[in-house]
């Protein structure tokens, strides 16, 4: 398996790269593409440690030479928030930049499962949808908003809360990755039960989690430790789903059947070709509904931006 990632040189990147290295099944082949020209010596660096995954490196404006032959393309190039920016900010510089990473990968690798890390998410993986779909290779099953961030702060949160390992806590979160559009179905965990103002206290919490980092950072970007532990654990799952293990679910943000909005965050079955199976998002409890109510006409704002931006 080869997996690709774009924006390799940054926070995430470096991050994801490394988890990437020294967590990919032997064989495998890690790809480091970036504007920065540091990029071919992260490679080197990553290279010198011993596991069997090759790496090779590659900066400048042409993605191809990374692209080639990949079967999971992960997307992190960009720029990050500071304080008192939200991430629709982001829009004016990422989605340029994700237009054109992604017609390099419809062009060289039209069969790659693609992640999407880049913000705001609700929105570039609507502008990779429409871009891939100009270029005849759309698969909706193909392409991903990693949203799984929301899902391993979550865990935290509750089992720090609850007084258990977080290893032990899964929680489902729904919807898209950015502020009300973030919904953690609380009611669903399984083996502990939450009080109102616990409810609401954890889903504000969850929902708050990226502007906590981006504000202890001061300036200095948002997260990219989590967030590389992240996007390992959704490139990985990728992978071993790919590889043919069984009953592999996460949740991310990608086309489904448009109950919600055209993009939605929900757990879905992996396979060798990407989505096998979209999962409903099971009971809610009524405070989950109204908050997935509510959410509706912003990601639906969201979406739409990104459709426009590519016509
Ligand atoms: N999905 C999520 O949950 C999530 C979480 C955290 C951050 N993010 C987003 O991920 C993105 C990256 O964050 P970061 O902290 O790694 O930022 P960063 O600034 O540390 O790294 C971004 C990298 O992208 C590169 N880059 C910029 N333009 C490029 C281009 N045209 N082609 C190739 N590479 C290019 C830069 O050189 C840099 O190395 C941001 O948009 C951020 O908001 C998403
Ligand atoms: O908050 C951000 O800007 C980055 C990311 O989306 C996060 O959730 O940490």
């Amino acid at each position: 398996m080869k997996v690709a990632v774009l924006g390799a040189a940054g926070g995430i990147g470096q991050a994801l790269a490394l988890l990437l290295k020294t967590q990919l099944p032997a064989g495998s082949a890690l790809s480091l593409y970036d504007i920065a020209p540091v990029t071919p010596g992260v490679a080197v660096d990553l290279s010198h440690i011993p596991t069997a995954v090759t790496v090779e490196g590659f900066s400048g404006e042409d993605a191809t030479p990374a692209l080639h032959g990949a079967d999971v393309v992960l997307i992190s190039a960009g720029v990050a928030r500071k304080p008192g920016m939200d991430r629709a900010d982001l829009f004016n510089v990422n989605a340029g930049i994700v237009r054109n990473l992604i017609e390099q990968v419809a062009s060289t690798a039209p069969k790659a499962l693609i992640g999407v890390i880049t913000n705001p998410v609700n929105t570039t993986v609507a502008i990779a949808a429409e871009v891939l779909k100009k270029a005849g290779v759309y698969d909706k099953n193909r392409l991903f908003g990693v949203s799984t961030l929301d899902i391993i702060r979550a865990n935290t949160f509750v089992a720090a809360l609850k007084g258990k390992q977080p290893n032990e806590i899964e929680v489902p979160v729904v919807g898209g990755h950015s502020g009300v559009t973030i919904l953690p179905l609380l009611s669903q965990v399984k083996g502990v039960s939450f009080s109102e103002q616990e409810v609401a206290d954890l889903t504000k919490r969850i929902q708050n989690a990226g502007t906590e980092v981006v504000e202890a950072k001061a300036g200095g970007g948002s997260a990219t430790l989590s967030m590389g532990q992240a996007a390992a654990r959704f490139g990985l799952s990728l992978i071993r789903a790919m590889q043919g293990e069984a009953n592999v679910v996460e949740c991310a943000y990608v086309e489904g059947d448009g109950e919600y909005a055209r993009f939605f965050s929900q757990p879905l079955l992996l396979g060798k070709n990407g989505i096998v199976e979209r999962r409903p998002l099971g009971t809610l409890s009524a405070f989950e509904q109204q908050a997935l109510n509510g959410m509706l006409e912003t990601l639906k704002k969201d979406i739409a931006q990104g459709e426009e931006f590519v016509k």
